[in-house]
């Protein structure tokens, strides 16, 4: 009997457009989101070699809140523009959180909600890395990303890590409890407090990550908006969704600090409308 043979190219779903246009220039390359044995599939890329192509993206309501009261997560994006994020997924090497949204929102960083491949599709849908930037390590070895690693149903995560500032016991015992729960701890330099970004992109660029999509929250979408203005711009691509809510004042917000000399650097590449939602790619000024 004859093996089936498998279904043609155009079978498989197609992402958006607006992701298409923003990161690759428009068209999609051959095995896009694709995951195949043993090759890397087709992702955005940095001119410098040395860091990866660092995507910036959330979803925010009509008055720039991210987050309700006490940082309570909000189901912004509809159902469209969720698919959308998780499309985006599909498409970077690694998805970065910080350790505030990891402990708050437990996120699993998977691509669920892209539709699913035709029956008998010799692929799967590739999976980002998670990464979470971490300082301090106060990850929890029983959140979603680590027992979804263990069960066989998540990527390894990675914590970006600095080295404690004197000889700290916990934060040892921290790192064991963490490693062997799976995770890998990657100790990068530590600038003002936190972890340096510039140090963390090189780090992660060095183990193979061509691509960063940097989700939030709230400061580190902060201190990449920052840094993008300085002339060692970090961010190559911004995906702002907007959702047609207002949180009011409580909520969660990510303007703090940032200045306009800074934000105005940042020029509109494409609108595009994802059910009831807005979705805008941005692109720095050159
Ligand atoms: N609507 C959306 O798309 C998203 C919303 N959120 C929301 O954001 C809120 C959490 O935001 P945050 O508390 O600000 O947490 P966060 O996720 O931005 O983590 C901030 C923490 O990361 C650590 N960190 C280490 N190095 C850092 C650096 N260089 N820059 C910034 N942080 C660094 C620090 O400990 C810092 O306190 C929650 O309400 C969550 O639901 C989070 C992600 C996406
Ligand atoms: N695109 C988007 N829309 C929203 O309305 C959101 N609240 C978020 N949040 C981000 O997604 C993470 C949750 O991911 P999983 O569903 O657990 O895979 C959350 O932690 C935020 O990073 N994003």
């Amino acid at each position: 009997m004859d093996t089936p043979a498998a279904p043609a190219a155009l079978d498989t779903p197609q992402p958006p457009p607006l992701l298409l246009d923003a990161l690759f220039g428009g068209g999609a390359p051959p095995g896009l989101a694709l995951h195949t044995d043993g090759q890397a599939p087709p992702t955005p890329t940095h001119a410098d070699a040395a860091r990866p192509h660092v995507t910036l993206t959330f979803a925010q309501s009509l008055d720039a809140k991210i987050g309700g009261a006490r940082g309570k997560q909000l189901a912004l994006s509809g159902r469209e523009s969720l698919v959308m994020t998780h499309w985006m997924r599909t498409m970077h090497d690694a998805i970065m959180v910080g350790i505030g949204t990891a402990l708050n929102d437990d996120p699993q960083l998977n691509t669920r909600h892209v539709p699913p491949l035709p029956e008998g599709h010799p692929h799967k849908y590739h999976l980002p890395r998670p990464v979470i930037l971490d300082a301090d390590l106060n990850l929890l070895p029983e959140c979603k990303l680590l027992t979804n690693y263990a069960a066989g149903t998540g990527r390894r995560p990675w914590i970006i890590a600095v080295p404690p500032t004197r000889n700290c016991v916990d934060w040892g015992l921290r790192r064991h409890d963490l490693e062997v729960a799976g995770a890998k701890v990657i100790e990068v330099e530590r600038e003002n407090g936190r972890v340096s970004l510039p140090s963390m992109l090189k780090a992660l660029r060095k183990l193979g990550v061509r691509s960063l999509m940097v989700e939030g929250g709230a400061r580190v979408i902060q201190s990449f908006l920052a840094a993008s203005t300085e002339k060692a711009r970090l961010v190559d691509t911004v995906i702002v969704t907007v959702a047609p809510v207002f949180v009011g004042d409580e909520g969660v917000g990510y303007g703090a600090n940032l200045s306009s000399s800074s934000v105005d650097k940042l020029q509109h590449a494409q609108t595009a409308v994802f059910g009831r939602d807005v979705v805008f790619a941005l692109t720095p000024t050159q």
